[in-house]
């Protein structure tokens, strides 16, 4: 020991021996230091900290500066040299940015730093960016890895969007084009309308259902999601644009390290997708001789031919789901596109485009496309290569190793992905895939893992989480880990699964290549996500700029008729059929609308809309959602009691019976469904025509995945939301959505008789759990849970219209825990 170090030493002894013998608790700290000099250490570790976040927000305002004068720059270079001028002094004027000065808005952005939640740090708040310029020129390029150096904010954003014809008909023939890919991790476009809340209710049980529901006990069961107060503001984000005089604004905006390497489309390889065709100017006029009428003539006929190039393109890239990219093109490996081809895959779909070359580069992704668009083949192709490059490299073991992780919220989705991955192995040998969810015997999981090893597994987060806690030899497994992925993100890492998704985190390896995928991400998600997410990831959103995660497609359907019909019939006509026959018959896609009825009538309305339903769709197949497991059956004994061909299927029933019945739902046609929501996401049922909602749904993503259900693979569907009057708050949340309000529909009276005597057929008991589980519903939702008087009153309304004569009684322990023991109405168990 140095004699210098020996001299602290017995300084730091002598210290603690005088504080000793003064008495009290201990006076040092680490390193000898006495409570001031320690409390001044870390304050000044908390400036040096402060003014290095300070240091990155103005690097990356001054970023934004440069972004905009380069943007005016380029835009002003296509267009008129007056703009030209003005473009550098627009940068910073107040129409675009906030009228602060640079050095105001650097402490403003530091200020709201320090706040909770404050790490989206690029909101709206922060004043527009830049415009969302119809003009700016579309150029396509690929970004490779992104690297940022900061914790917070990191910003790639690739904005080549379907949004308007001039880029949608530029495709990736090529392959390397993403034009439908946006990477960022913060500064991000948001879509829409604020998040819809519970205070209450968790919705997931551990084995991961996904019910909102009443206790084991017929109780109310109330777990709060408390804490999750983020409001979403509607207000869309501003964006940044890349184009060729972008290499340095990658670096500037916040991804300094990062290699970007931008392929240019070439302009032979885009063929008849070649966007300037649209853009080129009319050809000039050559002599001065031409008169006005004419030149006239010619523009008009030359935008015309413009208009229906654009329309056509256009149409033919909306109308299908698939991309000109093939699976072969893209270095999966033999075995796997055999599989693919056997199975009907052949090009890829948007999202798989969009993806499959950053996860099979072994990135981390964040990934956003609409519901029934191929997410999990998106994921499941990663991951069997990832098993594949696992099983060349490793040695014949016993046991292999687990090399991919696949989370999903509920036990059928979980299923379901596990059989569409075995579909995809099928050629591979040696290479297995198993799930592990809950309802099943835990020792036949255990008995299955030994005797059919496999390296991929799928399941739900409670029932995993028990074989890593009770099987050691799990974890161990669990160490050689390649790929974690979470379908349903959000709701993975939503408040009912995200101690038990951040637990599971824990015992996988940190070297592993993370995918998350949803149809839905809230931004409260994608602050989150960094839980599972290197900072390194790319954020993929296949949405687009209409923002809609709902397969809202507005296209033309054209259907033959023959000449004679149409010059009689004198119909709307379109440019590619005019004179050809075609007509315009409207829009389709999934049509969404929302009807208003009291409670106590909405069950007879759903029969009614079944009814209409079956009698003009042959094929029907049709989902109702009801928002609780008991309320799920109460609907269902009576729709059965009135002789219409239902299945039922929440977490209340056993999971054999469950599993039954989806796979006879996936099957059949001619079929109603009645469910809660363990069915509302990744379920792939095929040829849904009808989705319907009874009741508010939990929030603005339950809505989108029920929806979703229906208008699959591009399909056609309906979907119908049945509100309450006081329920009709809900609409501000999906305003964004192109959803309208449904003509009334007249009931029958003959039916509401015949619907009373249904009624009357069925058990109390499931009655009065159908009660319970309405008011836990209702109460946990904010607007309506506030005011318990008018809640109880319209509980007892439901009471008595589903024939009970005077509401059920609740036990005092759970009416005090909902805060509902001295409201009138409310009786409480003796
Ligand atoms: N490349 C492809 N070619 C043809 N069909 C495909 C392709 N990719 C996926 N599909 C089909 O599309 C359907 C929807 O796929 P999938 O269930 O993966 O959608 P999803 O995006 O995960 O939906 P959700 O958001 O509801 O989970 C499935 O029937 C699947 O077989």
């Amino acid at each position: 020991m140095s004699s210098s170090s020996s001299l602290l030493l017995s300084k730091v002894l002598c210290k603690l021996s005088f504080q000793r013998s003064m008495g009290g608790g201990p006076r040092t700290f680490p390193g000898g230091l006495n409570k001031w000099q320690w409390k001044r250490m870390h304050e000044k570790k908390a400036k040096e900290k402060e003014r290095r976040l300070l240091d990155q927000e103005k690097q990356i305002y001054q970023a934004r500066i440069r972004s905009q004068i380069r943007a005016k720059l380029a835009a002003s270079a296509a267009g008129s040299e007056a703009h030209d001028r003005e473009a550098p002094t627009t940068a910073s004027s107040p129409s675009h940015y906030n009228p602060m000065s640079p050095k105001d808005q650097i402490k403003a952005l530091a200020d709201r730093f320090m706040k909770k939640g404050a790490e989206d740090l690029w909101n709206q708040d922060d004043g527009e960016l830049e415009s969302e310029s119809e003009s700016a020129p579309f150029r396509p390029m690929r970004v490779r890895g992104v690297a940022p150096p900061m914790e917070f904010t990191n910003v790639v954003s690739d904005r080549r969007n379907l949004a308007d014809n001039r880029s949608r008909v530029l495709r990736p023939l090529g392959g390397d084009s993403l034009n439908t890919r946006r990477f960022s991790v913060q500064a991000r476009r948001r879509s829409g309308a604020p998040r819809f809340r519970f205070r209450g209710n968790d919705t997931s049980s551990s084995d991961g259902d996904d019910d909102s529901e009443i206790g084991s006990d017929g109780d109310l069961v109330n777990s709060y999601r408390g804490g999750n107060k983020v409001l979403r503001n509607s207000k869309s984000l501003p964006r940044f644009n890349f184009n060729e005089g972008d290499a340095s604004e990658d670096d500037e905006s916040g991804s300094r390290g990062r290699t970007g390497v931008k392929k240019m489309m070439s302009r032979a390889s885009l063929g008849s997708y070649d966007a300037k065709k649209m853009r080129r100017a009319p050809k000039a006029f050559e002599g001065d001789d031409s008169n006005l009428s004419q030149q006239v003539q010619f523009i008009r006929e030359e935008l015309n031919k413009r208009k229906s190039i654009g329309h056509e393109m256009g149409q033919e890239q909306e109308d299908s789901l698939l991309t000109h990219k093939r699976f072969d093109e893209c270095g999966i490996s033999p075995l796997t596109i055999k599989a693919l081809t056997s199975a009907g895959y052949v090009h890829m779909t948007k999202v798989q485009e969009a993806t499959l070359s950053v996860c099979l580069e072994g990135m981390d992704a964040l990934v956003k496309a609409k519901t029934g668009t191929g997410k999990s083949a998106a994921f499941l192709l990663p991951a069997i290569e990832a098993a594949v490059k696992e099983k060349n490299s490793s040695s014949n073991q016993r046991w292999p190793p687990v090399v991919v992780l696949i989370l999903c919220p509920t036990r059928e989705l979980a299923s379901q992905i596990a059989a569409e991955a075995t579909v995809l192995l099928r050629h591979h040998d040696g290479i297995g895939v198993q799930t592990l969810i809950g309802g099943t015997r835990f020792k036949l999981d255990q008995k299955r893992l030994e005797s059919d090893p496999c390296q991929i597994i799928v399941a739900t987060p409670g029932r995993l989480l028990d074989h890593i806690e009770n099987k050691s030899g799990f974890s161990v497994r669990l160490m050689g880990l390649k790929m974690l992925v979470l379908d349903e993100a959000d709701h993975l890492l939503d408040l009912g699964f995200r101690k038990d998704v951040e637990k599971l985190v824990d015992c996988v390896p940190r070297q592993r290549q993370s995918l998350l995928f949803s149809a839905t991400i809230p931004k409260e998600v994608r602050r989150i996500s960094q839980l599972v997410l290197r900072k390194e990831h790319a954020f993929i959103d296949t949405v687009g700029l209409s923002g809609l995660e709902t397969p809202s497609k507005v296209n033309y359907q054209l259907r033959c008729r023959s000449l004679a019909e149409e010059e009689k019939n004198n119909v709307n006509k379109i440019g590619k059929g005019r004179g050809s026959g075609w007509e315009w018959v409207g829009p389709v896609g999934v049509k969404q609308s929302y009807l208003v009825q009291p409670h106590e009538l909405q069950f007879q309305l759903v029969h009614q809309l079944l009814k209409e339903h079956t009698s003009q769709v042959i094929d029907y197949k049709v989902i109702v959602f009801c928002n609780t497991a008991m309320v799920t059956s109460l609907l269902y004994l009576l729709l059965r009691e009135m002789k219409m061909n239902v299945r039922e299927l929440h977490s209340r029933k056993p999971q054999l019976y469950r599993t039954r019945i989806s796979d006879e739902f996936r099957e059949s046609k001619r079929l109603i469904l009645i469910t809660s929501d363990v069915s509302a996401r990744g379920m792939n049922y095929p040829d849904v025509t009808l989705v319907i909602q009874l009741g508010i749904p939990s929030d603005r993503e339950h809505y989108i995945h029920r929806l979703g259900r229906t208008g699959r693979e591009g399909k056609e569907g309906e979907g119908i939301l049945l509100l309450a009057p006081w329920e009709e708050h809900f609409l501000d949340y999906i305003k964004d959505l192109p959803i309208k309000k449904s003509q009334s529909i007249e009931l029958n009276p003959n039916i509401k008789l015949e619907m009373d005597d249904a009624m009357m057929k069925i058990d109390n008991s499931i009655k009065e759990a159908a009660y319970h589980s309405w008011l836990g519903y209702y109460n946990s939702i904010i607007e309506i849970g506030r005011d318990k008087t008018t809640l109880v009153e319209l509980a007892n309304q439901f009471s008595s219209s589903i024939g009970l004569e005077k509401p059920p009684s609740l036990f005092r322990k759970t009416a005090l825990k909902m805060g509902l023991k001295d409201i009138p109405g409310i009786r409480i168990r003796k």
